[in-house]
C-alpha cells in the first residue's frame, strides 16, 4: 500500500500541495483528477522519489520515501514503474534499447534473458515485439508509443506502476484500447495502479477509485459511483465541464 501523509510542496514562494493525504490501495486502479497545474504530476514523482516534500510522509509498504536514502530510493524504484507525460522515451534508441534499459540497471541478466523479457513485455502491451522492437520512437504512432513507454515503466516487474496522462492526445478507439491495457496489468499481472488523467470517459470505465486533488488538497475520495454522487460543488462542476461554476466557487463568489 502508498500512504500519503500531510505532503506539502513549495516551489520558491508557490505552495503547489498543501496537505495531500491519499490511500492508494493494494491491486487496485486509483485515478488521480484534478484541473491543469493542480500538482498531479508532483505527487507522483513524490512516489518515486523525484521530489523531496516540503513535509510530510510517502509511504511505499515499509518505507517513507521522505527519510529514505539513496540505496532505498533505487531498491524502491524497483517496485514502482512510471511513465510520463512527455520524454517516456529516450528519442535516441530504438524500442528495444528503450524497454531493456531498467534491466541493465537494475540486474544482471544475459544478453538471452533481456531479448525474451523485453520481447515478452512488449507482447504483454499489446505490442508486436517482431515488428517494432528495431523501431525508433518516431516511427510509431502515439499509441504505441504510450505502450513502449509502458513496457519500459513495468519490465521489472513492479507491484505499482504509475501512469501520467496515459490517453492524452489520443483519439477515442486507442485511448480504450490503453485503458483495457491498464485494466490487463491490473487484473492479470496483478500491478496496482495510479493513473493521472483529464479523461472522464477512461477513468469512469476502469477506476476502482477515483481522487481529487483541488487547491493543493484531495477533496474527494472514493469509488465511480461514490464520485459521480459527490455533494462537493467542485467535483461536480468538474464532471460535468462547468467553467463557469468552477471559476465562481474558486473564487468564492
Ligand atoms: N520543478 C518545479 N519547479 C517549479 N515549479 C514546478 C516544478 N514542478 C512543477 N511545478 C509547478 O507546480 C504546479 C503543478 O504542476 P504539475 O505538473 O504537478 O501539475 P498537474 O496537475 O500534473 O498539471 P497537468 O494536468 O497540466 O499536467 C505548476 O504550477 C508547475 O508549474
Amino acid at each position: 500500500m502508498i500512504k500519503i501523509r500531510h505532503l506539502k510542496k513549495v516551489f520558491g514562494k508557490k505552495i503547489v500541495l498543501k496537505d495531500v493525504n491519499l490511500d492508494i490501495y493494494d491491486g487496485k486502479i486509483t485515478y488521480i483528477l484534478g484541473m491543469s497545474g493542480q500538482g498531479k504530476s508532483t505527487i507522483i514523482k513524490h512516489i518515486v522519489g523525484l521530489l523531496k516534500p516540503t513535509s510530510g510522509e510517502i509511504w511505499v509498504d515499509d518505507v517513507n520515501i521522505a527519510n529514505a536514502d539513496i540505496q532505498t530510493l533505487y531498491k524502491i524504484r524497483k517496485k514502482v514503474g512510471f511513465t510520463f507525460q512527455e520524454g517516456a522515451l529516450f528519442d535516441s534508441m530504438n524500442i528495444f534499447d528503450n524497454v531493456a534499459f531498467p534491466l541493465k540497471e537494475h540486474t544482471k541478466l544475459s544478453k538471452e534473458e533481456i531479448k525474451k523479457r523485453v520481447f515478452e513485455t512488449l507482447e504483454m502491451v499489446g505490442l508486436d515485439a517482431n515488428r517494432v522492437a528495431y523501431l525508433y520512437p518516431h516511427e510509431l504512432s502515439g499509441g504505441m508509443r504510450k505502450r513502449a513507454a509502458t513496457a519500459r515503466a513495468i519490465i521489472l516487474k513492479p507491484k505499482y506502476v504509475l501512469y501520467d496522462e496515459p490517453t492524452s492526445g489520443l483519439d477515442p478507439i486507442i485511448s480504450d484500447k490503453i485503458t483495457r491495457m491498464i485494466i490487463d496489468l491490473n487484473k492479470n499481472h496483478n500491478m496496482t495502479s495510479v493513473v493521472i488523467s483529464h479523461d472522464l470517459k477512461e477513468t469512469f470505465k476502469s477506476a476502482d477509485y477515483i481522487a481529487m486533488l483541488y487547491q493543493g488538497e484531495i477533496i474527494e475520495f472514493g469509488s465511480v459511483e461514490e464520485f459521480k454522487n459527490s455533494k462537493n460543488p467542485i467535483v461536480q462542476a468538474f464532471i460535468r465541464g462547468d467553467s463557469e461554476i468552477y471559476e465562481k466557487i474558486a473564487e468564492g463568489v
